[in-house]
């Protein structure tokens, strides 16, 4: 799969700095040393851009004469370093013994004045320094070992990066940029600053203050940005009452102009919950969970299947104050209680459950958005002193939601995603309403093991049946795309996949209800669709997750999309539904992204049509997250 950014390294931004390819060059030819060190043959072999090389082109890079480098090469022969390989009619070349340490150096090419950097092969070392200032762009290639990483710098990615001081993050960008880049440092340097000029806090009396660095950035900007009424009176030069009411207003307000505000007001922790957390923390749950608690709020970004549900249960056994999760959906609801169970000491007579089904507030409370948002279930939020409040799946907050939520500032607030902050389209509501994205590198998770990475493979289906074909061909619009969705020879393609995957546990998604039943039918698996009762469905996803349940294939329309836990999916099939977003298309593969068993997914796109370009969009932005994608044609 190929990426779509382009290779900033072959733009023609004269700006780029890169390392040096051959480090010592100051010298003119001259004999040059004998005893040549491993790393000097790397270089010279990065410079060549080949993986082998002649003794004259490595006495050009290294700056010796031809004989000198031909008695480094045979010491570094005789040490078993380096291989030579003599070719008949042509020079000897000589390679590294060990390939893998050549194809393991990363190589680091900064475009400061696009604030872009490029890593080839980059250490996970790296690429965990990177993440806490800059953020991925795309990855290019397929390969891991051979990709190159794109980084951006943004401001808010400034703003949100866990340093001391500016000083602290200097250091952290120079330790990866092959060179000092001033230019980017200042620019650096000054987005800091704005993000250290407002201040929140909580007066000794109670009363919320905000605190402008200087006279001036009271006066000009915050008088300019903010509403009347939001603030209350000036209280010193530099320091203004703010109305409690207006508090996400102030914060909202500023961070549109460029000023995000530091937020280190008292908040409540609510009555106290006595809760202790049984399951031991990965380190990176940890650092998740202390970067909470320091700031009070914040989104916790992860991968499906990446612990984000644990590290919030241990968040809310940390804050100790009951707490209130909302959810998108009922199963979620009886999910999250069954997790709640499962990793900590929670009374269970104090978890209570708050959807269409039924209403019941406890010391911990787990609602859906829906009924979150409605006008006469107001009171959930209000009924109790909650401490804490905890968005699952983020990106689903709902604007009336949202509106409550600018009410419920005095709360710790988490959010837990597994789509980026950026790509929900809500970044500022959640940066300012919730918090801040505290995040992992997924390439890291998938390496240390802890999430299983999928293999994505796009299968272009062929029209089979003339029929079918000619019916595609005089359709327009909707129609068109619903046609090619139900292409009947995707329903024998289904066939052949459980086939082939025999006796692994299979969820194969759809997007019209007539196709699902068509494809439930000739697989001879249950179809869950919006019209399968509650019950019935909870039941069919229990037996699915049942070891000696002989339920091993599940027809999931829209509704199985979001966060439902089935641990033990092995295969994944999208049957239709590509017209869907790219988080719908992560978050199907994220059902297979577990720690247990192989993972494999399938998205079936009929040849010819808009499915094929659909296909690959969604699959892209998995690509960039480093999963490997491949395209298969299916035989007609
Ligand atoms: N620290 C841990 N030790 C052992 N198992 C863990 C730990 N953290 C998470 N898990 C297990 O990993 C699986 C995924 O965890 P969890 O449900 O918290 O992920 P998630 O990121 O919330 O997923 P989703 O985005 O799908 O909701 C679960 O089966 C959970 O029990």
């Amino acid at each position: 799969m190929t990426d779509d950014t382009g290779d900033p390294a072959a733009g023609d931004d004269d700006s780029a700095v890169e390392a040096e390819p051959v480090s010592d060059d100051s010298t003119a030819p001259d004999d040059g040393p004998t005893d040549v060190p491993l790393d000097r043959f790397h270089e010279a072999l990065e410079a060549e851009e080949r993986p082998v090389a002649t003794a004259s082109e490595v006495a050009r890079r290294l700056g010796t004469t031809q004989a000198a480098a031909r008695d480094a090469l045979a010491d570094l022969v005789e040490r078993g370093d380096v291989d030579r390989l003599d070719v008949e009619s042509d020079p000897v070349v000589f390679y590294p013994s060990d390939w893998g340490a050549l194809a393991s150096r990363e190589r680091v090419v900064a475009f400061p004045s696009r604030r872009e950097i490029v890593v080839d092969r980059p250490t996970q070392f790296t690429r965990a320094r990177l993440s806490q200032f800059a953020y991925l762009v795309d990855t290019t290639g397929t390969e891991p070992g051979t990709r190159g990483y794109l980084y951006r710098i943004r401001q808010e990615d400034v703003w949100a990066a866990p340093f001391e001081d500016a000083d602290a993050l200097i250091a952290s960008l120079r330790a990866v940029l092959p060179r000092r880049a001033d230019h980017l440092e200042e620019w650096i340097r000054d987005q800091w600053r704005r993000a250290h000029r407002f201040r929140l806090y909580t007066h000794e009396d109670g009363y919320v203050v905000l605190e402008a660095a200087n006279e001036s950035l009271l006066g000009n900007v915050a008088e300019s940005h903010l509403e009347d009424g939001q603030l209350r009176a000036p209280i010193s030069e530099t320091e203004a009452w703010v109305n409690e009411d207006a508090v996400a207003g102030v914060k909202r307000a500023l961070y549109d102009a460029g000023y995000p505000v530091e937020d280190d007001r008292d908040l409540e922790t609510g009555d106290p919950v006595a809760i202790d957390l049984t399951t031991d923390l990965r380190d990176y749950q940890e650092t998740w969970v202390e970067t909470f608690l320091e700031s009070r709020s914040g989104v916790y970004v992860g991968p499906p299947g990446s612990g984000k549900t644990v590290a919030a249960i241990a968040t809310i056994a940390a804050v100790g104050g009951e707490t209130l999760i909302l959810v998108p959906s009922r199963e979620l609801a009886e999910q999250w209680r069954e997790e709640l169970l499962a990793h900590s000491t929670v009374d269970p007579a104090d978890v209570g459950l708050y959807h269409g089904g039924t209403k019941d507030v406890r010391p911990v409370t787990i609602a859906t958005y829906q009924i979150a948002g409605m006008d006469r279930h107001r009171s959930l939020f209000d009924s109790r002193e909650w401490g804490l409040i905890c968005f699952d799946e983020a990106h689903h907050v709902t604007a009336p939601v949202y509106s409550r939520t600018a009410e419920l500032q005095s709360k710790h607030r988490l959010g837990l995603s597994a789509t980026p902050v950026r790509e929900t389209g809500s970044e500022e509501e959640i940066y300012t309403l919730i918090g801040q994205p505290i995040g992992a590198d997924w390439d890291a998770l998938f390496e240390a093991g802890f999430v299983q990475e999928p293999e994505v493979e796009i299968r272009y289906v062929p029209w089979r049946e003339e029929l079918a074909r000619n019916e595609y061909a005089s359709a327009d619009g909707r129609e068109r795309r619903r046609l090619a969705a139900e292409n009947p020879a995707k329903v024998a393609e289904v066939r052949y996949l459980l086939a082939a995957h025999r006796g692994k546990q299979a969820l194969v998604f759809v997007e019209y209800l007539d196709h699902g039943e068509a494809i439930a039918d000739a697989i001879g698996a249950p179809f869950i669709s919006g019209e399968t009762p509650h019950r019935d469905r909870a039941e069919l996803f229990r037996r699915f997750r049942e070891d000696d349940d002989d339920l091993d294939a599940l027809v999931v329309s829209r509704v199985g999309d979001e966060g439902i836990d089935l641990p033990n999916a092995e295969l994944a099939v999208v049957a239709s539904g590509l017209g869907g977003s790219r988080r719908q298309g992560s978050q199907r593969a994220g059902r297979t992204m577990r720690p247990a068993g192989s993972a494999l997914v399938y998205v079936l796109a009929t040849r010819g049509t808009s499915e094929e370009e659909f296909a690959q969009r969604q699959m892209r932005h998995l690509a960039r997250k480093g999963v490997r994608v491949r395209e298969t044609n299916v035989a007609e």
